[in-house]
């Protein structure tokens, strides 16, 4: 397993993958109709993409958005309605039993049923579903990377499809490339002034909680340090309580009155012991910002997709710094035990 080559890979896939779906998107009949209804599921990373793109799609069909972990979706399916409903799965591997099982049920209950995946040989793919393949090649199972971001991207491109506003790719890949070279410094600069915390928090708000529960589950998943993720709201209300002197608070600020509250956040909890940076996406400075020049798009239609960048490499770095040369789960063998995926048949 190659972390850092499957995340270097990420600017070129990211900038080309709007439109490598397209075309696929244009032909789906499920997307055809404009819902009132989303059902959203998935789970790890997965879900995390759906909760980074709710927002998204939200803004884009007016629909009322409900989430469902896939065994919360087999418990309780949608009840039939009225309203054009559209329930979108996504499973990179396509092979997570769960998700798998909850888009069997929602095919047979006739609900139109989207599905995104990065294997097309997969047993996701057989559910009679429509398919959206993402085309960005291996990555074995394990901490997710490209697989997320271009989930997250995936899911955006179906956001726009359906509230008729094309991406718009032009000069991204450039703009990443010196955005995911930087979050490398920004993340070294974070290990080197800091060491290995006791435990990281991180928090966002909207599509960035996704943000934030993905970035804590990257570093627990490579790492073993604890972690968590929150609505930056509830992260005021209660949980930055649960820091020590030697915790790390990460902000993702996707706008100017975020940065503000980040801002003042960093000054009252940092006097008190624990340390705090900003992964600042908007205009508005703030005295902990990790240095990096995000891409400058149009109504930040996709910080959500590159807002990981510092905190995959962060985790990777922590991780040599425990010791792993070639981080990967921390737990390499534990997912097997777990049973949650279906595994390949071998002839
Ligand atoms: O997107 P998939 O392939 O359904 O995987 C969901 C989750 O399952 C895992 O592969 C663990 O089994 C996680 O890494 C991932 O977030």
């Amino acid at each position: 397993m190659k972390i850092d080559l499957y995340m270097h890979e990420q600017p070129k896939l990211l900038a080309s993958l709007p439109t490598a779906i397209g075309d696929i998107l244009s032909r789906l009949s499920t997307l055809a109709v404009k819902p009132e209804r989303l059902v959203l599921v998935g789970t790890g990373s997965s879900m995390n993409a759906l909760i980074a793109a709710a927002t998204a799609l939200e803004q884009a069909t007016g629909a009322l958005v409900t989430f469902k972990e896939p065994e919360a979706f087999l418990h309780l399916p949608p009840r039939p309605s009225a309203a054009p409903t559209l329930v979108i799965a996504v499973s990179q591997s396509g092979r997570s039993t769960s998700t798998v099982e909850a888009v069997r049920l929602s095919v047979s209950l006739g609900f139109p049923t989207l599905a995104i995946v990065g294997d097309d040989g997969s047993p996701l793919a057989e559910t009679g579903a429509d398919i959206v393949l993402m085309p960005i090649g291996e990555e074995l199972a394990g901490p997710k990377t490209k697989g997320y971001t271009a989930s997250v991207l995936s899911l955006l491109a179906v956001a726009s499809h359906l509230g008729g506003k094309p991406l718009e790719t032009s000069g991204l890949e450039a703009a990443l490339d010196i955005a995911l070279a930087q979050s490398d410094k920004a993340a070294q600069w974070l290990l080197s002034t800091y060491g290995i915390p006791d435990y990281i928090q991180v928090a966002g708000q909207h599509g960035h909680v996704g943000s934030a529960l993905e970035a804590s589950l990257k570093i627990a998943e490579i790492t073993g340090v604890p972690t968590a993720g929150f609505d930056i709201e509830e992260a005021l209300h209660g949980h930055v309580y649960g820091t020590t002197d030697r915790s790390l608070v990460l902000i993702i600020a996707r706008d100017a009155a975020e940065a503000k509250v980040a801002a003042n956040l960093g000054r009252a909890l940092t006097a008190l012991g624990p340390r705090l940076a900003v992964c600042n996406l908007s205009d508005e400075p703030t005295p902990y910002d990790l240095a990096i020049d995000w891409p400058a798009v149009p109504e930040s239609w996709a910080d959500a997709t590159w807002a990981l960048f510092p905190f995959q490499w962060y985790a990777w770095h922590v991780a040599r710094a425990k010791g792993m040369e070639q981080p990967g789960m921390i737990y390499p063998n534990l997912g097997k035990q777990l049973n949650v995926k279906i595994r390949p048949v071998v002839v």
